[in-house]
């Protein structure tokens, strides 16, 4: 550990200002906002055995999944922080069936921002005491500044996002997001409750070893996946790969980040697109992959030049080293002229 002292999240976005795309005070103060909430969340996370904020919330969200508590109390959090900062003009988020328009100022809607976030990461994993996150994605709104926002604010394409991160709250929390201008990861020193720079300018590795995919829907996955897979399990060069998958799409996309490694949710029978979303999964995390030197495509198109037709859409999803995703799309490619 050097003996320099750790930059704090605050003093990164203050030397940030001179390169910063947006170093408008409002943007810090975005930033700040989901700050403050992931510290909040993060609380919750920590106490979850203990609070009787364990198990179902008994109801189903849009995606007709069953909320667990945890996912209405992050979301919860995360709307009121970013609403009470008058930083946004609109959310949309995983827990919501509709985008929600956000007055702020006298005059009303004086930010030109949106936020879409999934609030919380992994639900399945809450229970068992497995890592889960938070990701959001944000753009400048597109319809006239001052008026109430509309869904064509927020079904624009990954390319155009401002901003993307997650945070992970696992053996410790952090935050890693990216303006545009490389990735960095803040840790999280909760006696302080202040986030430390301690993983400056993140990479994905070009290549890796590990394969992140819910081996249980094998029999349903397209053939392509399937040959995909047989690859990495033969024995050949510096194969068979070792499979690793947590169930919690930050934690295995963080990991492979740090390691090499690829995450594959496809399409399979039952959903032709695939489980995970768009806007608030796929976008800000291929925002985020490509920015690390990685690549995200939906097995044949570039995720971030997808155009998006409703919020809450599926894609299938191939993220991580370069070499190995376009590895599984060589195998998809080959299945998909059969
Ligand atoms: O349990 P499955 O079908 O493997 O799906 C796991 C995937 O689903 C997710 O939990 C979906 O996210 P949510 O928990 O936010 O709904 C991802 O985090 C994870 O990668
Ligand atoms: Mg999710
Ligand atoms: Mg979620």
């Amino acid at each position: 550990m050097s003996d320099q002292p750790l930059q704090t999240l605050g003093e990164f976005l203050i030397d940030k200002q001179d390169d910063f795309q947006y170093s408008t005070g409002e943007f810090s103060r975005l930033l700040s906002a989901i700050r403050l909430a992931s510290k909040v969340v993060n609380r919750e996370v920590n106490k979850a055995g203990i609070a009787d904020i364990i198990g179902k919330a008994g109801n189903e969200n849009i995606q007709g999944e069953e909320q667990q508590k945890l996912d209405v109390i992050a979301n919860d959090i995360f709307i009121t922080a970013l609403s009470q900062r008058e930083v946004v003009c609109g959310i949309a988020s995983e827990e919501n069936d509709d985008f929600i328009d956000i007055k702020c100022g006298e005059n009303g809607h004086l930010s030109k921002y949106v936020v879409l976030i999934d609030p919380l990461d992994g639900s399945s994993n809450i229970d068992v005491n497995v890592s889960v996150g938070t990701i959001f994605s944000i753009y400048r709104r597109v319809t006239e500044p001052g008026t109430p926002v509309q869904l064509e604010d927020f079904l624009q394409k990954g390319i155009n996002q401002i901003a993307a991160g997650y945070v992970i709250y696992g053996s410790s929390t952090m935050i890693v997001y990216t303006t545009g201008n490389g990735v960095n990861g803040f840790t999280l020193d909760p006696s302080l409750g202040t986030y430390y720079l301690s993983h400056p300018n993140m990479k994905f590795p070009e290549t890796g070893k590990i394969y992140s995919i819910n081996e249980g829907n094998y029999i349903k996955f397209p053939q392509g996946v399937k040959n995909y897979l047989k690859y990495c399990q033969m024995e050949e060069g510096d194969r068979p790969y070792t499979s690793r998958y947590i169930g919690s799409l930050v934690a295995d996309f963080h990991r492979n980040m740090l390691k090499g490694g690829i995450y594959i949710y496809p399409s399979y029978s039952q959903s032709p697109t695939g489980k995970l979303r768009l806007l608030y999964e796929c976008n800000p995390m291929a925002f985020l992959a490509e920015q690390a030197g990685g690549k995200a495509t939906d097995g044949f198109r570039r995720i971030l030049e997808i155009e998006p037709t409703e919020l809450h859409q599926r894609i299938p999803f191939f993220c991580g080293s370069v070499n190995m995703v376009e590895k599984a799309e060589e195998f998809m490619r080959i299945d998909s002229v059969k």
